[in-house]
């Protein structure tokens, strides 16, 4: 993003109806993309929002605008717990959206679970090599009051790692702690990057981003699409915004 690139901001009147004017622009945009014979690629992300906004496209699946079978899913993070574990982002998008859609597995590129065989850093070294040169044509990613985004938490050395696509985070301050992420790197190479959030808790977050705040004390700033990056909000979210950004 040069300086001329300013984020756009779309508000909505509140968390349903932000989840719903998402999963439309979702189904949109793939659907654009299939047309012009491309097979898209989506970076999912876990969180309260991106769970309504998951429900909210699976209700729209079967009016056949996307094959869903020729969509590629990655994950911007994960947890790294048991396979079967309801902390995982994995199992959260599966229940409400991939078991509901005609998703081809292959395209389905979940980050591994701790299945007793694998260390946390084996499921980072493994996550590098599937999405090594990946450029992802969406980027959804939750934001945190603290404003992390992915597992890239406030302060951490994490934050600071520019030399590979995925690092470990052994000790997240949000529970659990254990959890791979995408790096800036990574994310980076997104072409468009939504950020969605819904909340008045997450306002001071929202404000801090979009006065590119340091990434130390506000990952979420650190994030931006090659073409366009989009801070999608619902009322709440947007509380705390000057007036001409709202
Ligand atoms: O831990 C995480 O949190 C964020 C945001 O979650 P929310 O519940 O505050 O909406 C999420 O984007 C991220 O993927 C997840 O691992």
């Amino acid at each position: 993003m040069t300086v001329d690139d300013e984020p756009e901001v779309i508000v909505e009147g509140d968390h349903d109806r932000l989840a719903r004017s998402i999963a439309d622009q979702l189904v949109s945009t793939l659907a654009a993309l299939q047309a012009q014979g491309r097979v898209p690629s989506v970076v999912l992300t876990g969180g309260t929002i991106a769970d309504t906004v998951h429900r909210a496209v699976a209700e729209r699946a079967d009016d056949g605008r996307v094959d869903w079978s020729r969509v590629d899913f990655y994950w911007g993070d994960e947890r790294f717990v048991a396979p079967d574990s309801d902390d995982r982002n994995e199992r959260q998008v599966r229940r409400a959206l991939l078991d509901h859609i005609d998703v081809d597995e292959a395209r389905v590129h979940p980050i591994a679970a701790d299945d007793g065989t694998l260390t946390l850093e084996d499921a980072t070294a493994r996550y590098a090599d599937v999405v090594r040169d990946q450029v992802f044509d969406i980027v959804m990613l939750g934001v945190g009051p603290d404003g992390h985004v992915a597992s890239l938490f406030p302060g951490k050395a994490t934050l600071a790692v520019d030399d590979r696509d995925t690092v470990a985070e052994p000790a997240s301050p949000k529970p659990p702690p254990a959890r791979v992420s995408l790096t800036y790197r990574a994310l980076n190479r997104g072409r468009e990057v939504w950020f969605l959030v819904s909340g008045a808790g997450k306002s001071d977050a929202v404000a801090r981003a979009l006065a590119r705040d340091d990434v130390t004390t506000t990952p979420a700033t650190g994030v931006h699409g090659t073409e366009q990056t989009v801070w999608m909000l619902d009322q709440g979210a947007a509380s705390a915004l000057p007036a001409d950004l709202r």
